[in-house]
């Protein structure tokens, strides 16, 4: 077997844990490797959480989630990051200095906020911050409600209204805006990524069925770590996000086939490797 002369892509995922494998770290890592990335992953907190549920969080002091950035970023050339859990505002502002000084090419945010659970997985008093760390990443990938968090709105009741929103973001903070309508009702879910960096070109709206199961906890996470991971083997946010969304819709029906858990069952993440 010969392996390709393009070495894969360095991805960092910066995120919380989740011991059952579905959400957070664990999901990210297995995003990225579905993806043909190197994964690397900074542990934000330790969540003792499953398909049910939070049960409970312990957090680093922010002195340590440094020591671990620095770990990597001193020896690894970082090609991608992908941000997800971050529980308080010390948390936000040691990643924020991090990508300050070390300027990865492509950084990816998944706001998380609240977990398909509804448990909170970011303190309020920590919302305020988000808004100093957006203006250093790419992308950004909040679903209905975050968006609405971020544009202090309530959340889109339709998909117009949720892209009203997500160009409102967008140009406040010049970065790129996943708008997903995972949360609205219809028989399609639509993304699409709103870019003021790419001009007037009308944006690729990628639809696909809507599944009818439990099986969505860390759909938030896979997709955003596969679009930290396709970002730097593609030209676009575009064909990043037609390639990922083709996969997720893929994983999610073969996440039946895992039977993971009694709450949220997790997506088949090697779904296109090993059915
Ligand atoms: N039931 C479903 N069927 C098909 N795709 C879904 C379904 N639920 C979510 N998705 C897709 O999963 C991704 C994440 O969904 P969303 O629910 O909006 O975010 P989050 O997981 O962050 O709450 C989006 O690409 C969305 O289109
Ligand atoms: C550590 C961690 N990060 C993120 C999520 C959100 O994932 P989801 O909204 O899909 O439950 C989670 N449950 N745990």
């Amino acid at each position: 077997m010969t392996m390709s002369a393009v070495p894969p892509p360095r991805v960092l995922s910066v995120a919380g844990t989740d011991p059952t494998g579905g959400a957070g770290i664990q999901a990210d890592l297995k995003s990225i490797a579905a993806h043909r990335g190197y994964g690397m992953a900074v542990v934000t907190a330790l969540v003792a959480q499953n398909t049910c549920g939070v049960r409970s969080v312990h957090l680093p002091p922010a002195s340590f989630l440094t020591a671990q950035l620095e770990a990597v970023s001193d020896d690894v050339t970082v090609d991608a990051v992908k941000i997800g859990m971050l529980a308080e505002t010390d948390q936000v502002q040691v990643v924020a200095d991090w990508l300050a000084t070390v300027a990865p090419p492509v950084v990816v945010l998944d706001p998380v906020i609240v977990a398909t659970s509804g448990d909170r997985l970011l303190s309020r008093e920590a919302e305020g911050a988000l808004e100093d760390l957006i203006p250093q990443v790419h992308l950004i990938t909040p679903n209905v409600p975050e968006l609405a968090v971020l544009s202090s709105t309530s959340p889109a009741a339709s998909w117009e209204e949720l892209l009203g929103q997500a160009h409102k973001v967008a140009d406040r903070y010049g970065v790129a805006v996943l708008a997903k309508g995972g949360h609205l009702p219809g028989d399609t879910v639509y993304d699409t990524v709103i870019d003021p960096a790419a001009g007037e070109e009308d944006a690729l709206v990628v639809g696909s069925p809507r599944i009818l199961t439990s099986n969505t906890h860390g759909t938030g996470c896979s997709l955003s770590a596969a679009m930290a991971t396709l970002r730097p083997q593609r030209e676009t946010w575009d064909a990043a996000l037609e390639e990922a969304k083709r996969w997720l819709t893929a994983g999610i029906e073969a996440g039946r086939e895992l039977h993971v858990g009694r709450g949220h069952g997790p997506v088949h993440h090697f779904v296109d490797l090993w059915t």
